[in-house]
């Protein structure tokens, strides 16, 4: 089970997704209560080792405005949340970045369709930490698929078991306030995702 841990803002918060091994963390440089500037996810990508990938987390910009401020962060992936036309991911490519579509369950939900290399199968309102319907999408996603929107320690084993993901995405879940991550919840999530595989 593949556990990307997103919407980190703190050092103490990137260690601890880091020592309870989760694959992937994710830093958000569009508009939310977890935003950081790209010089910020420098400094907390500059902490994380080379097995976990760092992903830049972008809604609706355009692929210049992604491309400069990808750069900037130092990260090795970039995740496009929400109507992204396939355009976008053509004019990154040359970047040699994991991309990552996030869509909600309304979309083509063919991983590569995009010329993706993850896609992330999310809530219609990304962040919102609001649960869905995760059976909905069960043998739909097709390829190296996440599923994200309302997971958190307690009710990731559930949701696991109702969609059959790759792999699962969190925020909100290990948060106590939005945009303030918890070590003992990212702790607490890892253990109950990879009990849940
Ligand atoms: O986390 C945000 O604030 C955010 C803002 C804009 C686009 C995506 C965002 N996060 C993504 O949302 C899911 C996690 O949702 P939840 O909070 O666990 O319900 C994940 O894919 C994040 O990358």
């Amino acid at each position: 089970m593949y556990v990307k841990i997103c919407g980190l803002s703190e050092p103490e918060h990137v260690a601890a997704a880091v020592e309870a091994g989760a694959d992937a963390i994710g830093f958000v440089l569009t508009a939310s209560p977890r935003q950081v500037s790209p010089e910020r996810a420098a400094e907390l990508a500059a902490l994380v080792p080379d097995r976990v990938l760092t992903v830049g987390v972008f809604r609706g910009e355009d692929p210049a405005t992604v491309r400069a401020a990808a750069l900037a962060a130092g990260v090795r992936g970039i995740q496009l949340h929400g109507k992204h036309p396939h355009g976008d991911f053509t004019e990154l490519k040359d970047l040699g970045r994991t991309l990552v579509r996030a869509v909600d369950a309304r979309a083509d939900l063919r991983c590569g369709a995009f010329d993706e290399s993850l896609l992330i199968v999310d809530a219609p309102r990304p962040g919102s930490g609001e649960p869905w319907d995760w059976a909905a999408v069960r043998g739909r996603p097709t390829g190296r698929w996440l599923l994200a929107g309302g997971l958190d320690p307690a009710n990731v084993a559930e949701a696991v078991a109702a969609a059959g993901p790759w792999g699962v995405d969190v925020s909100s879940g290990v948060e106590t306030a939005p945009g303030v991550k918890d070590s003992a919840l990212i702790a607490r999530f890892l253990t109950a995702a990879r009990r849940a595989a």
